[in-house]
């Protein structure tokens, strides 16, 4: 076995995301059948003890169609949130009753982007997580589509799977779909072949992507779980993705799919949540200095740096700052609301806080809550 796959083997807290096509059938609705054969895997992999899995599972609103008498997944937000608050009820209760057959407790975890970029409810959704873990239950995960609204909303759950493998600190991300990996092109067509390992850009600069899969109830496509890898494999997670019916050989190190070995290094830092979850909630121009300060010194930003301000957002949103040439440079959470900032811009906070007040004497964006953006 190589050096690659005996880490995927020797993982020990793994996150394994599971898409819509992998749970329904061809008819819509959700397929107890595969339920169960997936449940059967996730079960045994963790029976020694060893193991804690977090399942991100998608099919919230492919199982809610055919029970409000809909042929096919909705265009509009209203109509996918109305199958997806029917859909998750029957999606966990089925975990559950499949579950049960092994001793195994379940748990509903639903998140919004918005949760995971403050750093409360980011500690808290850690906290809720590894306590789940810590009282032998199995996290079941997928977006709170009730509520996510277009701007917050996630929308794939691939990239909510690598964003959860770096909460929890996981050793292993496994994605399983319809198809049994990579392929340089799309894999209905034929001439295409399966790509073994990626260990960078490289390896993929010549992958085609081809439409969704057959069943068209997956949202997001091999072009999110590209991405997907990408953002885990940066955090020092390896990523296998491979086809729900490997995912027994998959967890027990075997070659199968397509194993993407981690390119950074591991950090515990929300700030990557920061970077690839949130929706900017507006924008601040810097000056100059401003940019320099912030981009080549990691200083925080601060009133006297800023020329203009855009958006409608509160204290604690993202925004995203902006060069005065219009370049995004870096994205973070704000600690005044849109409306307070115009006073303030280009004005010292010593000169601030004589004159409004002590709690005028901050950055108006931390370093600590501040991510570069490249490029
Ligand atoms: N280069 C490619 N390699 C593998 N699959 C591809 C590729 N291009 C397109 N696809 C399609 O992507 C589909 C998986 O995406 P999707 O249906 O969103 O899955 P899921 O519901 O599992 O998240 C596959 O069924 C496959 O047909
Ligand atoms: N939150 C949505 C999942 C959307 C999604 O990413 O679907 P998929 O491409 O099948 O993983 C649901 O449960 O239907």
């Amino acid at each position: 076995m190589s050096a690659a796959r005996q880490g995927v083997l020797d993982a020990r807290r793994i996150v394994v995301k599971v898409g819509s096509s992998s749970l329904t059938t061809a008819a819509g609705g959700l397929d107890a059948d595969r339920v169960d054969a997936l449940v059967d895997v996730l079960a045994k992999a963790r029976s020694g003890g060893e193991k804690e899995i977090v399942l991100v599972s998608s099919g919230a609103i492919a199982a809610g169609l055919s029970p409000l008498g809909l042929r096919r997944r909705p265009t509009d937000l209203a109509r996918q949130q109305a199958a997806a608050s029917v859909g998750q009820g029957l999606l966990v209760a089925r975990y559950t009753a499949s579950f049960a057959r092994y001793g195994v407790r379940v748990g509903q975890v639903l998140l919004t982007t918005d949760d995971t970029s403050r750093r409360a409810h980011y500690r808290n959704a850690y906290r809720t997580l590894d306590q789940l873990l810590a009282m032998g239950a199995l996290p079941v995960v997928n977006e709170n589509d009730t509520v996510a609204t277009d701007e917050i909303r996630f929308g794939d759950n691939d990239r909510l799977a690598a964003l959860v493998a770096h909460l929890v600190r996981a050793d292993l991300l496994v994605l399983l779909s319809d198809v049994d990996g990579l392929y340089d092109g799309d894999p209905s067509q034929p001439g295409t072949s399966r790509i073994d390992e990626v260990r960078g850009p490289e390896d993929i600069a010549h992958v085609t992507i081809g439409s969704v899969g057959k069943a068209g109830v997956g949202t997001g496509g091999m072009a999110t779980k590209i991405e997907a890898a990408r953002i885990a494999a940066a955090a020092g997670i390896p990523v296998v993705l491979t086809s729900a019916s490997q995912a027994a050989d998959a967890l027990a190190g075997r070659e199968t799919g397509t194993l993407f070995h981690s390119t950074g290094r591991r950090s515990t830092d929300r700030l990557l949540w920061l970077q690839h979850a949130s929706a900017p909630q507006g924008h601040l121009v810097l000056d100059d200095g401003a940019v320099r300060a912030v981009t080549e010194r990691g200083s925080s930003l601060l009133p006297a740096g800023i020329a203009a301000v855009e958006g409608d957002f509160v204290a604690g949103d993202p925004v995203e700052l902006r060069a005065a040439d219009g370049r995004a440079v870096a994205r973070g959470l704000v600690n005044f609301d849109a409306k307070e900032l115009p006073q303030l811009l280009g004005r010292s906070t010593r000169e601030l806080a004589r004159e409004l007040g002590p709690e005028y004497e901050r950055e108006v964006v931390h370093r600590d809550d501040l991510v570069l953006l490249q490029g």
